[in-house]
């Protein structure tokens, strides 16, 4: 029952208590007291801290009195209770709110929507609510009970931080319009679309509900992504991301972002520790883009750290207003100088060009790939691959440095010597009998991490080699890898390596098998898109690799997907030839941005292939 653990956390830190206390000292106050300010029954506080202080997370001084101690102490934001009580909103605004903002995300939707991973995965008849009491959204077929509001009505004693994930009927932004016609009817459609993934736990009958699976839309509408635990614990079908942007959650999007600068712990104090990367080698002027970097505290860091480089820091739009709100703040003086600007950019599409085509000496992705699962994050490093610098004999290449947990194995035994990165082995190196080799317990907070992208985002943190071939489909090789020292948080830094083709990320040696890539995304210069191109060139790398393997593929047998995923490429390909038209429409200059011409070479290549595994082959 550990789970009430968070639970009672989130009441702690949202009804302000740290605050309180820590205006108390040493000496502490009494629940009477603590009762008194927050409104809440004093026998309901004292229970709750004392469960955390039996975890060492308060202290309970004397019966019915606490204080804080040095682990509370960080849930302390540095505002007073009083501010905290009259504007929640501001109350991670504090430099030192960090933390404070960190634990109360973790509390609010990462652990709620923890409680529905299960329901995430085997959305079967066992694990599906057929009814949930209070919240009236699944209602007994033969049911005439009205549906019940889950909000609770708050008083001026008892403050809400945040606004209430509310189901009842009343005045609603536009953005949710759609949404609000009546508790039942917004929630019932959504609900059922998530809970009904007829491909993930067996037959279709055991549904409750055998509806079409469900769309829950991605950036750039790439493939369609399952619904997460968070989708199903708050009754949306957004992505966090765009969740976090409707208006009646404008107060935890600044959270988040203040929650990330509570992060900072992960990270190491020294030099050589701050990203892992020689900065100081840097050339004078060299530019740092800090790719999905939220309001810019690592940025911040280094750029007080490094005054010789310059900073972009791209992110979407809301969240980079709220940067430039803080820096005015904190660092006018960077924002002023120009040294360090804010740049509205979505890590799906192009990476802009900067200062007359000069390329980025460094991209940084901190805490941005293990949000997103990998066909995604393949994407983000794609688009920052082609923006980099390949570097020469006398010239340094744009360098790539992600910063994530790395996660270790349970157990002996990595072949570390495969992997040829620096410091890989160190990173993988287990501990020895009787301890587990990732240190059991002591190393928790890397895979929570993992749960937590999971259950939000469908992403992960990775294993070291899982993160190398990530890295490498993308076009991206691994040269160093860097932990924190007393954490599984790494520095990898990567330079560009060979970019492969669309298909030669599924398959890694030729054979029929490994051309089951249905669902693999395809990469296509965006100019060939707007023309209506679709993806003629992975199928000329798998007619390629058919055609070496020269087995297996025929039709009739064992070939029989392969056979119909080869005609739907072929289908593909004269749907862009009809587009061309008999000479081509596409400039010389594009064509020779793509890898493969389809009009012509591609002709042959579609013949022999067709002659070779079925039409007379
Ligand atoms: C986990 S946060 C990390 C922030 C920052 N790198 C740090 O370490 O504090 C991930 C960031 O990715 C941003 N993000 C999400 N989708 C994005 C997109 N499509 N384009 C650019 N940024 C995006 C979010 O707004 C968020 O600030």
């Amino acid at each position: 029952m550990i789970y009430h653990l968070p639970s009672c956390l989130r009441f702690f830190e949202a009804s302000h208590i740290p605050e309180l206390l820590s205006a108390a000292g040493p000496a502490g106050l009494s629940v009477i007291e603590i009762s008194a300010s927050v409104g809440v029954d004093s026998v309901k506080i004292s229970h709750i801290l004392r469960l955390l202080a039996t975890h060492h997370i308060i202290q309970e001084c004397e019966p019915d009195i606490f204080a804080l101690n040095r682990v509370s102490a960080l849930l302390d934001s540095g505002r007073s209770f009083t501010e905290c009580q009259s504007a929640p909103e501001k109350k991670y605004d504090a430099e030192c709110a960090g933390v404070a903002a960190l634990a109360a995300l973790n509390t609010d939707e990462l652990f709620k929507a923890s409680a529905y991973f299960t329901d995430a995965l085997l959305p079967s008849r066992e694990t599906i609510p057929k009814r949930v009491a209070l919240t009236g959204l699944f209602t007994r077929s033969n049911s005439t009970e009205p549906s019940v509001s889950v909000t609770p009505t708050p008083t001026s004693s008892t403050p809400t931080l945040l606004p209430p994930v509310s189901l009842a009927p009343g005045p609603v932004s536009p953005a949710t319009q759609s949404l609000s016609r009546s508790p039942l009817a917004r929630a019932q459609p959504v609900i059922r679309r998530l809970l009904s993934r007829s491909q993930l736990s067996g037959a279709v009958d055991d549904r409750l509900f055998p509806v079409s699976p469900p769309r829950v839309p991605t950036p750039d509408t790439g493939p369609v992504l399952a619904p997460t635990a968070f989708n199903l614990s708050q009754r949306t079908a957004l992505p966090y991301w765009t969740w976090l942007e409707t208006p009646e959650n404008g107060t935890r999007l600044a959270r988040f972002a203040r929650a990330m600068a509570g992060t900072e712990g992960w990270m190491g104090a020294s030099d050589a520790e701050l990203c892992a990367f020689p900065f100081p080698e840097l050339a004078e002027g060299a530019l740092v883009v800090d790719v999905g970097g939220g309001i810019g505290s690592t940025t911040l860091r280094l750029a007080e750290r490094f005054p010789n480089l310059r900073f972009i820091v791209q992110d979407r739009e809301p969240v980079c207003r709220l940067g430039e709100d803080a820096w005015k703040i904190h660092s006018p003086g960077l924002i002023k100088s120009r040294r360090v600007c804010f740049q509205v950019h979505d890590f799906f599409k192009p990476q802009p060009m900067h200062d007359d085509g000069i390329k980025p000496a460094v991209f940084l992705l901190r805490v941005v790939c293990h949000d997103w699962p990998d066909t995604l994050a393949r994407r983000i490093l794609l688009q920052l691959r082609r923006a980099a610098d390949e570097g020469a004999p006398n010239k340094k290449p744009t360098y790539l440095v992600i910063g994530d947990h790395l996660l270790p194995y349970a157990c002996a035994g990595t072949k570390v010597s495969e992997l040829k990165v620096d410091g890989g082995a160190e990173a993988l190196q287990g501990a020895h009998w009787p301890l587990l080799a990732n240190l059991g317990a002591a190393s928790a907070n890397a895979y929570w991490m993992d749960m937590t992208m999971q259950v939000i985002f469908g992403g992960q943190e990775r294993t070291l080699p899982e993160l190398r071939l990530l890295a490498q489909s993308a076009g991206w090789r691994l040269i160093r890898v860097a932990r924190v020292e007393g954490s599984l948080f790494a520095h990898v830094v990567a330079e560009p390596g060979p970019l492969p083709s669309a298909s030669a990320l599924k398959i890694p040696t030729p054979s029929v098998a490994g051309l089951m890539t249905v669902g693999v995304e395809e990469e296509i210069p965006p100019a060939m898109v707007e023309r209506g191109a679709t993806p003629v060139m992975d199928m000329l790398g798998a007619a390629r690799t058919l055609l070496r393997a020269g087995t297996g593929g025929k039709r009739g047998n064992s070939g029989e997907r392969v056979w119909g995923w080869w005609m739907q490429r072929k289908a593909y390909a004269d749907e862009n030839d009809a587009r061309r038209g008999p000479t081509g429409l596409v400039a010389e200059k594009e064509k020779s941005a793509t890898t493969a011409s389809p009009g012509g070479q591609g002709r042959g290549l579609l013949k022999k292939v067709s002659q070779y595994f079925g039409e007379g082959g």
